[in-house]
């Protein structure tokens, strides 16, 4: 633990959860709750009709209440990870992690339960009790052999699905890659020699899923704390490590390994040296899936071989084995056929359905999700990605039609397509791209100028940007002065930090000239150009970037916008027949909707409004969104008829004149843009769906909705990015946080890379 604890991430990690409200979810209402009225349908009086109902027809309970759509995690944090027994408070972190997970990649809300006990009968009898409030009991993080007996008998008194994940989540995504790992080594699961680190709730369910896959029962050594699992041990026992006991010579995990085709960790950190691997078979297949840290690391591997397969639990190395690929999908399928359990159809249609996926071809609009590497099923891509946006709508349906086939689905799909359309709606891809854009931005890093690098939030800031893989941060300051304040705040790295300060700096003479060169026809003088360069940062920052000492910059935390600005265009042009404008991502509850220009042009002409459109456009498909424009205003289609309005007609007839590959409309108001209802009552609209990107008339309505939505709104909003700079440079609201200005500066970095 103490390795952890001096680990670089471990104060990150402590501080994002820590951060506003502490822990990571809190509940929404997703009824009205404003008025009296609201609260006399929501609760007493109007609340007794659906109580009735229910009560008169239990299965009604789906359509009144969240049942069918709510997971309970629970856990008594006797197995947390591979941390041991952390105990049920311990648990809690990972628990709130694993509901978060559920809503992120399946839209399935969760509440963690911890439960305080380490006796069977408490922990069931607890659970049982609490099984009219779920859909679906995910059972986590309890250790062996207890965790057999628990799911057992909850399988047995629940009529809703009851899944220990760490033994079939995990068995299920370790099956699927171990079927594309043989199957690329040419080896067949009935003759393969394997070896199991670890004889705990993982192991086991692993173990099994694979010898019910057609692995022979003598195929495999099972290993613990006390070695290999032998016909005759006795120490350590008990009845599900008898079950996989050999006839073996070997004693210790060493001599197992020798000559093994598989190595499957579910054990421990450091469990396996590099001369264990070396001693396996030809092209060896070696699983590391202990978290946080596995048994070997890759790296270690192939220092002693090249011609092995490697997966571990974590995200950091290619093929991750890790139960996030399954758990959310695999309860969705169940939950939307109301299954009552999940069998071993369900779980083998999963690993058959993830298999499958990592063979075919990936496509164009989910490359991102592979860092845009696009990449091909071979050794380094056995599984697919825990944020491929395919996962959502391939497994959920494997599952779904399993549980129909196997006769356990209550409420069996009628209609296929539709099914998976729902499914496919449930992700907003925006959260999934911008995960994508920051991993692409850690495939190619990039040097990123903190243009203000004396302020303790962006010397924060340039910290875990470099923590996070993203690049080299170039703070802009006094040396001294940066050190200092580092030590005051305690943040470590001052070495490894690039700090300049524009009046010490050796060749600064060239960005003199540069921006002479650049100056003098607007009235500047050389020794002007000298003082602009040597006094002001972000100017020092951009001529740093224009002269490609730099990728990009940021900037904003101490000027207003309309300042730093000014100074940045001094030295940086717009893009060759571009607009600049800022695009503002609000990222809402169900869906995401870029506004935009949120910063530049005040009063937009029709031409500029249709510059701005296709910056917008650009925006939401980097992120991810096939763009639906409205150009907005007061009016609808020209009614009421108004001069303010003219301006965006006509950008809409000039759209007109052009081949465009995206949907517009307008002009249109807000509402009529984002409420279908709304737009129904307008027939002719040409939009397929509610607007995503919303081109605003002014400067002044575009700011004010933007910060009225943070302020007010359940949303995030991500920006203003600002776009249309020949050279990247992002320029943060005075107010913006650390994440603020590291997510700003990878996107940043990312605009480098186009
Ligand atoms: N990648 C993934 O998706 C998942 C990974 N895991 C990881 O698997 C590991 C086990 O989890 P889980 O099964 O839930 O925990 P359990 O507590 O149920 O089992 C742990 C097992 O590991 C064994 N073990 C501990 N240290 C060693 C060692 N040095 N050598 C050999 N065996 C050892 C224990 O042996 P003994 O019986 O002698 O005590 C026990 O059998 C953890 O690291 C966990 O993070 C778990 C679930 C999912
Ligand atoms: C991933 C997981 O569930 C574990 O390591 O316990
Ligand atoms: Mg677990």
């Amino acid at each position: 633990m103490s390795d952890k604890r001096d680990s670089g991430q471990y104060d990150e990690a402590l501080r994002y959860h820590a951060q506003g409200k502490p822990g990571k979810m809190e509940i929404i209402a997703t009824k009205a709750m404003t008025t009296q009225h609201d609260l006399s349908l929501a609760y007493s009086p109007g609340v007794a009709a659906p109580c009735l109902a229910i009560a008169e027809d239990p299965e009604t309970v789906y359509d009144y209440t969240t049942k069918g759509n709510r997971v309970a995690v629970i856990s008594n944090g006797t197995a947390v990870l591979g941390l041991g027994n952390l105990g049920a408070l311990g648990s809690k972190p990972v628990m709130e992690g694993k509901a978060v997970l559920f809503k992120r990649f399946a839209d399935l809300d969760c509440f963690d339960l911890e439960l305080d006990t380490e006796d069977v009968d408490e922990f069931v009898n607890s659970v049982r009790l609490m099984g009219p409030s779920f859909g679906g009991i995910n059972l986590e993080d309890i250790k062996a052999p207890e965790c057999f007996i628990i799911e057992q008998r909850l399988r047995e008194l629940m009529d809703i699905p009851v899944f220990h994940d760490d033994q079939h989540g995990t068995a299920i995504i370790c099956a699927a890659g171990l079927i594309n790992a043989l199957d690329l080594t040419g080896r067949s699961i009935k003759n393969v020699k394997v070896v199991v680190n670890g004889a705990g709730a993982a192991a086991i369910a692993c173990l099994e899923l694979i010898k019910a896959m057609g692995l022979p029962h003598e195929n495999a050594i099972l290993c613990d704390t006390k070695g290999v699992i032998f016909q005759g041990r006795e120490e350590g026992m008990n009845q599900w490590k008898s079950a996989h006991a050999v006839e073996t010579e070997a004693r210790t995990l060493e001599e197992a390994m020798a000559g093994s085709d598989v190595f499957l960790g579910l054990s421990v950190k450091d469990a396996v040296t590099k001369d264990m691997v070396k001693s396996m078979a030809e092209k060896p297949i070696v699983f590391a899936m202990a978290n946080p840290d596995p048994e070997i690391r890759p790296e270690e591997i192939a220092e002693v071989r090249d011609d092995a397969i490697v997966a571990t639990g974590r995200s950091d190395f290619p093929n991750q084995v890790n139960n996030v690929l399954g758990f959310p999908y695999i309860f969705r399928g169940a939950l939307d056929v109301r299954a009552t359990t999940i069998n071993e159809a369900m779980k083998i249609a999963a690993a058959e359905a993830l298999a499958e996926l990592a063979r075919e071809d990936v496509p164009d609009e989910v490359a991102a999700a592979y860092k845009g590497q696009r990449p091909v099923y071979g050794p380094e891509y056995i599984i697919p990605v825990p944020f491929d946006p395919r996962l959502i709508s391939h497994v959920p349906m494997a599952v779904a039609k399993a549980a129909m086939e196997s006769g356990v689905a209550r409420r069996p799909i009628i209609d296929e397509h539709a099914y998976r359309n729902e499914l496919r709606a449930r992700l907003d891809p925006t959260a999934g791209s911008l995960q994508l854009i920051m991993d692409e931005v850690r495939a190619a890093p990039r040097r990123v100028v903190f243009a203000e690098g004396e302020e303790e939030k962006v010397i924060r800031a340039a910290v875990e940007f470099q923590k996070a893989g993203y690049g080299i941060p170039v703070l802009i300051g006094r040396k001294d002065e940066i050190h200092k304040i580092m030590n005051e705040i305690g943040v470590e790295g001052a070495n490894s930090l690039e700090i300049y300060n524009a009046s010490e700096m050796e060749d600064r003479e060239k960005y003199h000239d540069f921006l002479f060169a650049r100056l003098q026809r607007q009235g500047y003088l050389f020794r002007d150009c000298v003082r602009l360069v040597n006094r002001d940062r972000n100017i020092f920052a951009s001529c740093m970037v224009a002269m490609g000492d730099a990728d990009a910059v940021l900037t904003g935390v101490t000027r207003r916008f309309s300042v730093a600005f000014k100074e940045i265009q001094k030295v940086i042009d717009p893009k060759e027949g571009q607009r600049i404008a800022g695009v503002s991502v609000i990222v809402g509850r169900d869906r995401t909707v870029f506004m935009a220009d949120t910063t530049v042009t005040n009063l937009p002409t029709a031409e500029e409004l249709v510059q701005i459109s296709k910056e917008a456009v650009e925006v939401a498909r980097r992120l991810g969104h096939e763009p639906r424009v409205a150009l907005l205003s007061y009016s609808n289609f020209g009614n009421p008829q108004h001069i303010t309005s003219d301006r965006i007609r006509e950008a809409v007839c000039l759209l007109d004149k052009e081949e465009l590959d995206f949907e517009y409309d307008g002009d249109m108001s807000a509402d009529v843009a984002l409420n279908p209802e709304l737009m129904a009552m307008y027939p002719f609209c040409r939009l397929s769906g509610p607007a995503n990107v919303l081109i605003m008339p002014g400067l002044h309505s575009a700011n004010i909705a933007s910060k009225l939505m943070s302020s007010l709104g359940e949303s995030t909003v991500i920006g203003p990015l600002l776009v249309g700079l020949s050279k990247p440079v992002q320029i943060v609201p005075i107010g913006a946080t650390v994440s603020d200005l590291v997510n700003m500066a990878a996107l940043a970095a990312h605009e480098a890379g186009q």
